[in-house]
């Protein structure tokens, strides 16, 4: 057995450094960022998130309150309308999957675009599509940020994304695209998903299929980002057929403490730049009506 394992990726430095870097700009204001975390904590893959979330935000000066969500569809749009108004509320995250009847898009409608730190708002969706600073997903940013810290620039890399979710797939096509990668996004349609993968310097998975990347789908060497949360009865597990890929792949992502906690650490530092331009913004207008 000469062959060389695999190495795995982990991200808790860099998960560190992020969270470092939003404690000192939190502390800037006279109160801590608050975000309402909406959560169905049944879902296996959210309540991994907030459990997180709650470790964790001390360490980036955050104060983080986490809830479920109201019953029904027309509960839910009363308790998204109140967190828009309250004026002691910097933002919210409203965790996927939401209750049946409810829409993602609407939701963060109702929200409004200055509380969004999902990315999900068509404004900061659009935003981020025609290259303008915008507040990314947190999964896709962190995948962005987690492949700078193993490749560098990304410049002229060919990148295979698995996944054409508004969360991952699309807002990480458009991120890999403005640091001048070559990208390709796979989805549930595409015919011979290896033949993609397989010429990639980097595969970022977020398919939510346990097993569905094996050796067969990756060039010697080549680099994973599994981003994927299915819930099994082993566990969480992400897209990667670990054993199959093992010797094979260069370097695979850690589950935990592989993106996740970057992930965490990209929708704080999402939170405290909303609480930044709100609290800015509020200043602003006590100014002008004196
Ligand atoms: N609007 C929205 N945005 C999301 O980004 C989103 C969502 N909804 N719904 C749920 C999924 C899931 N997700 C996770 C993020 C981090 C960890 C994470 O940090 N996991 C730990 C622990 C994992 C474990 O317990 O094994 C780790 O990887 O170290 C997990 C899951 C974001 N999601």
């Amino acid at each position: 057995m000469a062959e060389r394992k695999t190495r795995l990726f982990k991200g808790l430095d860099l998960a560190a450094r992020i969270n470092t870097e939003s404690r000192t700009l939190a502390a800037g204001l006279d109160t801590p960022p608050v975000c309402l975390v909406l959560a169905d904590r049944d879902n296996a893959g959210a309540r991994a998130y907030c459990e997180r979330q709650a470790a964790t935000a001390a360490q980036a000066g955050i104060d983080m309150r986490i809830a479920d969500y109201a019953g029904t569809a027309n509960a839910i749009h009363a308790q998204i309308d109140a967190i828009a108004a309250a004026a002691d509320i910097d933002a919210a995250a409203m965790l996927l999957p939401l209750p049946h009847g409810c829409e993602p898009v609407e939701a963060a409608l109702r929200l409004g675009p200055e509380k969004d730190v999902d990315g999900l708002h068509p404004l900061n969706a659009g935003r981020l599509a025609i290259g303008l600073p915008a507040r990314p997903p947190a999964t896709a940013m962190a995948c962005l940020l987690c492949a700078e810290e193993i490749f560098g620039a990304l410049r002229g890399l060919d990148v295979a994304i698995v996944g054409a979710s508004r969360i991952v797939g699309r807002p990480l096509a458009t991120l890999l695209l403005d640091a001048e990668a070559t990208v390709t996004l796979c989805h549930v349609a595409t015919s011979d998903l290896a033949a993609h993968t397989r010429v990639a310097d980097l595969v970022v998975t977020a398919a939510g299929v346990p097993g569905l990347i094996g050796a067969g789908h990756l060039k010697p060497g080549a680099v994973v980002l599994d981003v994927a949360v299915t819930a099994t009865p082993d566990g969480l597990r992400g897209d990667v057929d670990l054993a199959a890929v093992d010797g094979h792949a260069g370097l695979v992502s850690h589950v935990p403490d592989g993106v996740g906690p970057v992930t965490t650490a990209c929708l704080f530092r999402n939170i405290v730049e909303a609480a930044l331009a709100r609290r800015r913004a509020a200043l602003q207008a006590t100014r002008t009506a004196h």
